[in-house]
């Protein structure tokens, strides 16, 4: 998205994601339940669905790729395209990201995309996962996190590409880089993430211990800036937009760019060497088992 300056702030996508959404219904718009004029009209995809408010400039933009939002190659697409579109309307300022589906905002990797894929499947997944990160993390819009649910290892990765998080205050909604747990490593840009969100400390301790904290813990630790309860989740995001919003933009995200670009750019620099190494990580014969037998036990726990 171009700044005033003429500074272009979001990466131009490397991806084709619109080869992958033949058939699906990217781009429809529908009216909002109640809704009648321009401002209140839906827009999105099977997976994300986009509810804009041109009044406000603010956009809702809601994940809803059930049980449990994991991060499909399907749904890492969609999210870059309503992201770009939401970024090439003037009309909008900010998106507040949340999910649709109950109890869980997002669990992270699709674990099914990396477990029994050949290489060349886990690299065009890895590269999707990439370029929602770049763009998120560079946005020119005020994205603030509206966690309802669950929010481990990517799912945490997506909150923190936001400007702000409020999390809803429920024991069971929990938040952090859990990728130890599951025998693999977070890439040095999660880790920078972590880093650049709750410091070297902290970051060292909660990787390593594969974390994932509750509400008030990830309150105390800076993961997420506020946690109320469940049923003023999106009033609070909804405040705290507006809170950022009173700035102007220009000087905002210029800021904004100027704290994060440099973390953006260690991967730019070496994007194709973090996808080989991701691929032949993941698949390694070990790793495999390993997450085979995660997904298995994910699968048992059930009922
Ligand atoms: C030397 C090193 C060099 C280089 C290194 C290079 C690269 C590094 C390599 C790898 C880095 C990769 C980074 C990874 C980040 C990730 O995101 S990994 C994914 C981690 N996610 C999780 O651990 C979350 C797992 N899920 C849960 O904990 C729970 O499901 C959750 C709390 C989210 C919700 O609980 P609940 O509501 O009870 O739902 P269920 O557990 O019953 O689940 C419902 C169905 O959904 C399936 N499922 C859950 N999570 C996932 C997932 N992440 N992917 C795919 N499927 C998932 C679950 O199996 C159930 O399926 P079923 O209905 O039984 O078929």
């Amino acid at each position: 998205m171009a700044l005033a300056s003429g500074v272009r702030f979001a990466p131009r996508a490397l991806l084709r994601p619109w080869a992958l959404l033949r058939g699906t219904t990217l781009g429809r718009t529908e009216p909002a339940a109640g809704g009648g004029g321009d401002g209140a009209r839906r827009f999105g995809s099977q997976r994300v669905l986009v509810e804009p408010d041109a009044a406000s400039g603010v956009a809702v933009m809601k994940l809803r790729n059930p049980p449990v939002n994991a991060l499909s190659l399907e749904l890492l697409t969609e999210l870059v395209i309503s992201l770009e579109k939401l970024e090439n309307d003037k009309t909008f300022r900010g998106i507040i990201l949340t999910s649709d589906c109950p109890r869980v905002f997002c669990a992270g990797l699709d674990l099914t995309e990396i477990c029994g894929r050949n290489p060349a499947h886990c690299a065009e997944y890895w590269k999707a996962m990439q370029e929602l990160w770049l763009r998120m993390y560079l946005s020119s819009l005020v994205l603030v996190a509206a966690i309802n649910g669950a929010c481990p290892a990517g799912g945490c990765i997506i909150a923190l590409s936001c400007d702000c998080r409020v999390l809803a205050d429920n024991p069971k909604y929990r938040i952090g880089l859990n990728e130890t747990l599951l025998g693999i490593i977070a890439p040095f840009w999660l880790k920078d993430t972590y880093v650049n969100t709750i410091g070297h400390r902290a970051s060292e301790q909660a990787l390593q211990l594969g974390s994932l904290f509750p509400p008030a813990e990830a309150l105390q630790v800076g993961l997420v800036d506020q946690v109320v309860p469940e049923d003023q989740v999106q009033s609070t995001a909804l405040s705290e937009m507006a809170r950022w919003l009173a700035v102007p933009d220009h000087a905002r995200q210029l800021t904004k760019n100027m704290m994060r670009k440099a973390t953006a750019d260690r991967l730019l620099r070496q994007r194709d060497a973090d996808t080989q190494n991701f691929v032949s990580f993941v698949c390694r014969d070990s790793i495999q088992k390993s997450l085979q037998a995660y997904l298995e036990k994910l699968r048992q726990r059930k009922g």
